[in-house]
């Protein structure tokens, strides 16, 4: 059975399209990333989720429960990093998930939540007094209460400093192994890139991918990007280089000429430097980041639509 199946999922809200013929079908167990720029659609996908939206067109299934007709099942069985969650300054850690235990008629201990989001040694503390990351982490323990079977959250990375990032992504591992699908919308490619088997991209309301990360780099062809020193390096010696065969894009970058390739050996993209534009001192490949795929297929999909 699906975690979460989006059939023609379209959202209007008057005149403005935020989610348009929506098809994704997430599997239980897989930690799933998605992705999109400001405004793309992720947050009202993600509230279609929990019934907190309806759908102007199209179906929502989430762990086998229509969303709209059994929200009452989805969400007992799903629990939430909502974006814009808040923290009460005055209650402690300990209380805030005792509440949670409550609401949820559930019977788990709340130290034991709070060592898995490993703020446990903080729980007599007041929340007013926590770090963003460690209110994050709150917020996600109460999330955890009731042991559910997928936990939707709605860009847990923003804000958090790289080590609060990473600790992040290790309580979203563990719970995955724990037997838990995780659904997570982001735009810090980073994060997506660390931890996901499976990615979506949505740009403008459309899905424009859904592939594994190694998947998207095959199929966009953006397999490598070479770094090239050499001097001079200006606008003309990028346009030339722009204009190579199997060349998707020149720019310098920190000093260097930054040229992706595009479906063609390298080493003719280097050649064809070497001998066309400017002679070359030293290079280094990179793999495309996701960051580098994302640019591309958001990229792409305005051009087409355009
Ligand atoms: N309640 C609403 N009324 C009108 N328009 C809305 C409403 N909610 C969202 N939109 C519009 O729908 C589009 C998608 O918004 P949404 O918040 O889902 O994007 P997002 O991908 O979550 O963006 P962000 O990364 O900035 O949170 C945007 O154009 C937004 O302005």
């Amino acid at each position: 059975m699906a975690a979460i199946e989006l059939d023609g999922l379209t959202k209007r809200f008057d005149d403005v399209v935020a989610v348009d013929d929506l098809d994704l079908t997430v599997r239980e167990g897989e930690i799933f990333g998605f992705l999109g720029p400001n405004g793309a659609g992720k947050s009202t996908t993600i509230d279609t989720l929990l019934d907190f939206i309806r759908p102007t067109e199209g179906s929502v299934t989430v762990l086998g429960h229509d969303a709209q007709t059994e929200g009452e099942a989805v969400r007992r069985r799903t629990g939430v990093l909502p974006d814009g969650y808040h923290v009460y300054d005055r209650l402690t850690g300990r209380q805030h998930v005792e509440f949670a235990v409550e609401m949820k008629g559930a019977d788990e201990d709340p130290m034991a939540l709070l060592e898995r989001v490993r703020i446990a040694d903080a729980a007599d503390r007041k929340a007013g007094g926590y770090s963003k990351g460690m209110r994050q982490r709150l917020v996600l323990a109460m999330a955890l209460v009731g042991d559910p079977d997928l936990l939707v959250l709605d860009e847990p990375s923003t804000g958090l400093d790289p080590n609060g990032a990473r600790e992040m992504r290790e309580i979203i591992r563990e719970e995955n192994a724990r037997g838990t699908t995780v659904f997570f919308s982001s735009h810090v490619m980073e994060q997506v890139e660390a931890v996901c088997d499976r990615v979506a991209i949505i740009d403008d309301g459309h899905l424009v991918a859904v592939d594994t990360i190694d998947g998207l780099r095959n199929a966009s062809e953006t397999g490598e990007t070479l770094y090239v020193y050499a001097s001079p390096l200006d606008e003309g010696i990028v346009e030339q280089a722009s204009a190579l065969d199997g060349v998707g894009s020149a720019s310098i970058q920190d000093g260097r000429l930054r040229v992706t390739v595009d479906g063609v050996s390298k080493f003719a993209v280097l050649h064809a430097i070497d001998a066309e534009v400017v002679p070359i001192q030293d290079f280094s490949v990179a793999e495309s980041s996701l960051e580098d795929l994302f640019v591309r297929y958001t990229n792409e999909e305005r051009e087409v639509l355009a």
